[in-house]
């Protein structure tokens, strides 16, 4: 599914009705009837118990100018005809209505449908008179925060404590980034048009939005693919009609563990073995073939036996339990023939380890994927003399999976994590295409973007994956895919979709989703 901006969607709609010739009443009319059809769903399952059954329906539309407010008088009328007993509350004066939100009133009026005009200065709407409001006060033509008499009436009917249904967007809600203005209105369920916005995926808009649900208006998918959008809902439809990734992955009969991929994970040291553990043990549970562990010599006999279904190879480290004293060729060597190579987790860092892991960048073949310390060593190959810049590296012939948190993304771009938060899917798509690798920038709503400029924005997932080592095992899971011949872009965004799904049966077994820890994930996967 196809997420966009409003401005892509103005550009899409336009599209539609210039192009294709569908015309803007006949797409207001299909807006109109989707939501007045939530309104119904939503009042015949959890709002049938907060009202009266012995009458019918009384709802509030509240209308703005533009054409979210044609989408509610629509609506309205919708309602009528299920026997709702509905009145329209125009914001604005109603003449000041045009287009087919003109065109809308007028049918409204003729119909003799009960409406007010509401004034800021006013008495306030008497909200005990209704079960439910509907949001049609601004769309994805909202600019900055909404102005008198608009603000007033969002506050009261935050206040009302009355469910609302939001036409298209929360009013108030910026439906690119998801930051609400104030004032916002959080909406009980909100009726996304045609596509899902950014905002109402991206927190917190996700959490002002409430329940959301995307309609079809009219407006054929291609119009999108024709207007380039690339940026899309991952979900498992996603997956498999754009991604092309069957879940679960298919396996065949007459197949054996060569079949699936090896894996090498070069991860843990001697106060973080943990780390290596749970990337390893990911990376077994992802399906992949094999997988070979490589640690710091010292820690092998100490983890021998913890993951038996992994190859364990302990490195010569000076008797340290330290990455810093196995020279990079001893692993490129173990990483020869391997399908993916997952380097990072748990490593910790040491001096020269960007020059370190620039010898790899070159010497290993396979697809590989970096998080953790070694997004740090690329991080700071920005700012050493004796190592080229990461901009300024090789393009590896194979690819390569970036998995950076908010604060790796901020060392990466030198930039401050507020500022990466500020435009996540910009910015991941920016970095993918610069540097020609696959980046997963994770957080709430983790994104994926390729190089080929594409991003998708997770849907799975929940707050109790805010734990040490759940980022180890998305690296594992991430490298199992690969290793069984995924693309980077496939093995990525399943990886991280899978990832989210795992963590969220995880929680869903756990009292609160609070006491979830990494190890949880695996055996959800
Ligand atoms: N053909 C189309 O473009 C379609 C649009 N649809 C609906 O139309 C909406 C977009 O319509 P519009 O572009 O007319 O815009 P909106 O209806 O979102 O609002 C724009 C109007 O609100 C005013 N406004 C903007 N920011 C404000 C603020 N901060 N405070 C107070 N007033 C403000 C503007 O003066 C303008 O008149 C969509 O969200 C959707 O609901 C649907 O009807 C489907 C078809
Ligand atoms: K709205």
């Amino acid at each position: 599914m196809h997420l966009v901006t409003s401005k892509e969607m103005r550009e899409i709609d336009r599209h539609t009705i210039e192009n294709i010739g569908i015309p803007a009443l006949v797409l207001m009319e299909n807006a109109g009837r989707a939501i007045a059809e939530e309104v119904v769903r939503w009042s015949e399952g959890r709002g049938a118990e907060r009202r009266c059954v012995s009458r019918a329906p009384r709802w509030l539309v509240l209308v703005g100018k533009g054409n979210n407010g044609g989408d509610g008088i629509v609506c309205a009328r919708h309602l009528v005809e299920q026997g709702y007993e509905v009145e329209l509350l125009y914001a604005v004066p109603p003449e000041q209505l045009g287009g087919e939100a003109a065109v809308q009133r007028d049918i409204a009026w003729r119909m003799g449908l009960s409406a007010t005009v509401y004034y800021a200065d006013g008495a306030p709407p008497d909200w005990s008179r209704w079960d439910g409001i509907v949001d049609a006060l601004l769309g994805t033509g909202s600019a900055g925060a909404p102005r008198e008499p608009y603000a007033s009436l969002i506050r009261a009917a935050n206040a009302s404590g009355l469910p609302i249904v939001a036409a298209d967007v929360p009013s108030g809600l910026d439906a690119d980034t998801g930051e609400p203005a104030d004032p916002c209105l959080r909406a009980t369920v909100t009726v996304a048009l045609a596509f899902m916005k950014r905002g109402l995926l991206l927190y917190p808009g996700a959490e002002i939005a409430g329940e959301v649900v995307v309609r079809s208006i009219g407006i054929p998918t291609a119009a999108a693919e024709e207007r380039e959008v690339r940026t899309f809902v991952l979900d498992e439809r996603t997956l498999e009609r754009r991604l092309g990734v069957q879940i679960p992955l298919p396996r065949q009969a007459d197949t054996h563990k060569g079949t699936y991929g090896h894996v090498l994970v070069a991860a843990g040291s001697r106060h973080m073995s943990g780390a290596g553990l749970l990337c390893a043990g990911a990376a077994l549970r992802s399906g992949c073939g094999l997988v070979t562990w490589a640690v710091p010599q010292l820690l092998e006999l100490t983890l021998a036996g913890r993951l038996p279904e992994a190859m364990l190879r302990g490195l010569p480290d000076g008797s340290t339990g330290e990455w810093r004293n196995i020279p990079a060729a001893e692993l490129a060597v173990l990483a020869a023939g391997k399908q993916a190579v997952a380097i990072g987790p748990g490593m910790a860092r040491w001096a020269g380890d960007s020059a370190w892991l620039r010898e790899l960048w070159d010497a290993v073949d396979a697809p590989l994927v970096l998080d953790a310390d070694a997004l740090n060593m690329l991080a700071d190959a920005n700012k050493l003399a004796d190592v080229p810049p990461f901009a300024a590296w090789p393009r590896r012939a194979s690819t390569t999976v970036l998995t950076p948190h908010p604060g790796e993304m901020a060392r990466l771009c030198g930039m401050s994590v507020r500022d990466v938060q500020r435009d996540r899917i910009g910015l991941a798509r920016q970095f993918a295409v610069q540097h020609d690798v696959t980046l997963v920038l994770k957080g709430a709503r983790t994104v994926v973007a390729t190089p080929d400029s594409d991003a998708y924005v997770n849907t799975t997932g929940n707050p109790g994956m805010a734990t040490g080592g759940a980022g180890d095992v998305l690296a594992g899971v991430i490298a199992g895919l690969l290793a069984q011949g995924l693309t980077a872009g496939q093995a990525a965004a399943a990886g991280v979709f899978l990832h989210g799904t795992a963590g969220d049966l995880a929680a869903a077994k756990r009292p609160s989703p609070g006491s979830l820890i990494a190890g949880d994930i695996i055996h959800e996967l």
